[in-house]
């Protein structure tokens, strides 16, 4: 006995000791790697501008320090300080080693962007997706247009770009403008009871009823139906889509209260499950019913999705794909669109205290009225009837225009990271003319910051933080602004398709709001020593407090 008890001693000592042995060099093995690829990623991007790093852990302390998720700002904010504090390079490199293996280069100017977002001989479709924009795999599914690459992508953009080309979309504006008909009374509902609320949740509400009616013709009635009630009840399907928004955590978004939630993976299962499902459903309804009916409708009144299924057999697979699509446009489209009329509200408030915004304001009123005639809400009846929206959105009304790509240079809902494989024997080493030199970029993470290339005084000139919407009239001015200087939706072949329908909208906004309303920010005011409104990571950049803002009518006619 006592024997045997021995041997299982030395067994059971021996093993321990073995795992501890094992553990250890295990431990060993991933300190060497890392301190191994520590070195080579400093070695090989030692050109590019970095703040001082800490020669074990680089850029972390700084990006903790900058990026704090308890700032509760967007990372671009961070970036900014550094830029700055770097002397504003045309881009600099966030060094994440020893933590992660793939570095940040943040870019701050047009050229390197371009680099990125421009066809190449190595990369036919421009640099392929960050690995980062996996986290929103659940919003937007498997097979997206956002996240596909190569031929897959080519083919998808293909049969979904005559279907959000401008010709089509003013075919659809009716649409538009009696969804905004519908915004319009809910401002003037609030503005007659005077109760302050979120604009984030109203313009939401529109963009959600625009894409989903453009999109699929199917009527949510986000705008009309309450919380709690049909598609935004708890097992609605627009509750689905706003928690699984929530759910995902992004890059840049920082450490989510969701993230401790032990079941935060079963919800994302269940909701995006939930999302599908309904999605799938309502598409076969609409595939059904164009069977029955095949000629009811020409191809200039068709959704999105039936032109773009208008050729090809409608398999299972098919269906499956297109709710995939369906999912990105919700995601991609409907807050950026909601913060660009956000932001549009927000700086036509100014005028109510700053004369400078006033004549920007009196400007606006002023072509809305001779391009829309008297009377504070004529807009939308005139852009209501048949080719107006056409003949009156475009040329005819240039100073609108101008206001809506301001506010989408200074504050634009979006960018685009990509990741530059690394070179190898099949891909050349990739360069970027950083300061004058030629710098290795691959390996790579690229950020388009387009936070700093819209506010950096080098290509903008020295008024480049000021909200001047006459800067865009200015011939001689825009004529120097360098290719890609204005990326609010990128650029190259996966710029946004839904680029036309945002400022579509945004221009029946504008014509809708600037004569017959006034807003008033509440809280985050900018004034009185007070903090201005500023923007956080929700997927998207977001104004922080939902825009909450009281409404007033304004005299008609003025
Ligand atoms: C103000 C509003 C909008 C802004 C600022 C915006 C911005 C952007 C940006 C920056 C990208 C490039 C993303 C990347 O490279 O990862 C993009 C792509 C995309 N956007 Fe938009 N977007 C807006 C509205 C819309 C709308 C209304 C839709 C559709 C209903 C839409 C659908 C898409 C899709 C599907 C892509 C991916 C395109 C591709 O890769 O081929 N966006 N958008």
């Amino acid at each position: 006995m006592t024997t045997a008890y021995t041997f299982t001693g030395v067994v059971v000592a021996t093993s321990v000791r073995l795992s501890l042995a094992a553990l250890g060099l295990y431990i060993a093995y991933r300190i060497t790697d890392a301190a191994i690829y520590t070195y080579r990623i400093r070695q090989k991007y030692h050109d590019i501008p970095s703040l001082p790093r800490h020669w074990f852990w680089g850029n972390l302390q700084a990006i903790g320090e900058k990026c704090n998720p308890a700032l509760d700002r967007h990372p671009d904010y961070g970036f900014e300080e550094m830029w700055n504090q770097l002397d504003r390079p045309p881009a600099f490199l966030v060094d994440l080693a020893p933590i992660d293996r793939l570095s940040f280069l943040v870019v701050g100017e047009p050229h390197i962007a371009e680099t990125v977002v421009q066809p190449s001989t190595e990369f036919k479709y421009s640099v392929p997706k960050s690995d980062t924009m996996g986290a929103v795999r659940p919003l937007i599914g498997k097979e997206s247009l956002v996240t596909a690459e190569g031929e897959e992508w080519r083919g998808l953009r293909k049969r979904f770009n005559r279907g959000f080309a401008p010709a089509h979309l003013h075919n659809l504006s009716p649409l538009i403008i009696s969804k905004t008909e519908v915004f319009i009374k809910r401002i003037q509902d609030a503005a007659r009871t005077g109760s302050v609320i979120p604009l984030k949740e109203l313009s939401e509400d529109l963009t959600t009823d625009v894409i989903t009616q453009l999109v699929i013709e199917k009527d949510f009635e986000s705008q009309s139906i309450p919380k709690g009630e049909g598609p935004k009840s708890t097992f609605g399907v627009l509750t689905a889509s706003r928690i699984l928004s929530t759910l995902v955590g992004t890059a840049g978004q920082g450490f989510a209260l969701s993230a401790l939630d032990p079941i935060r993976r079963l919800k994302l299962w269940y909701y995006e499950r939930l999302f599908d499902k309904e999605l799938y459903k309502v598409l076969s309804q609409k595939i059904e019913q164009e069977k029955l009916q095949p000629k009811k409708k020409d191809a200039s009144a068709k959704a999105i999705v039936q032109l773009a299924l208008a050729d090809i057999e409608p398999t299972e697979a098919v269906l499956r794909n297109t709710v995939a699509q369906v999912k990105s446009f919700l995601f991609a489209g409907q807050d950026t669109t909601a913060t660009l009329i956000q932001w549009m509200c927000y700086e036509l408030s100014k005028a109510d205290y700053d004369p400078r915004y006033r004549k920007i304001v009196d400007r606006l009123e002023a072509e809305h009225n001779a391009v829309f005639g008297p009377g504070a809400f004529s807009a939308l009846d005139i852009l209501r009837q048949p080719g107006k929206a056409e003949e009156l959105l475009g040329a005819r009304i240039p100073y609108t225009t101008a206001f809506i790509k301001e506010t989408l240079r200074l504050h634009p809902p979006a960018g685009t990271a990509r990741l530059i494989p690394a070179a190898s024997e099949t891909a050349p080493p990739m360069y970027a003319d950083i300061n004058g030199q030629s710098t290795r970029i691959d390996g790579l993470r690229v950020y388009n910051c387009q936070w700093i290339i819209h506010r950096n005084p080098a290509v903008w000139g020295s008024d480049a933080h000021v909200f001047n919407p006459d800067r865009w009239l200015d011939e001689a001015y825009m004529s120097k602004l360098p290719p890609g200087a204005w990326r609010p939706f990128e650029r190259g072949p996966r710029n946004c398709i839904g680029q036309e329908l945002a400022l579509l909208e945004g221009k029946v906004i504008m014509a809708a709001v600037t004569r017959g309303l006034r807003f008033e920010k509440v809280g985050y005011t900018g004034r009185d020593g007070e903090k201005e409104v500023w923007g956080i990571h929700h997927v998207t950049t977001v104004p922080k407090d939902g825009m909450m803002m009281r409404f007033h009518l304004r005299d008609v006619g003025r």
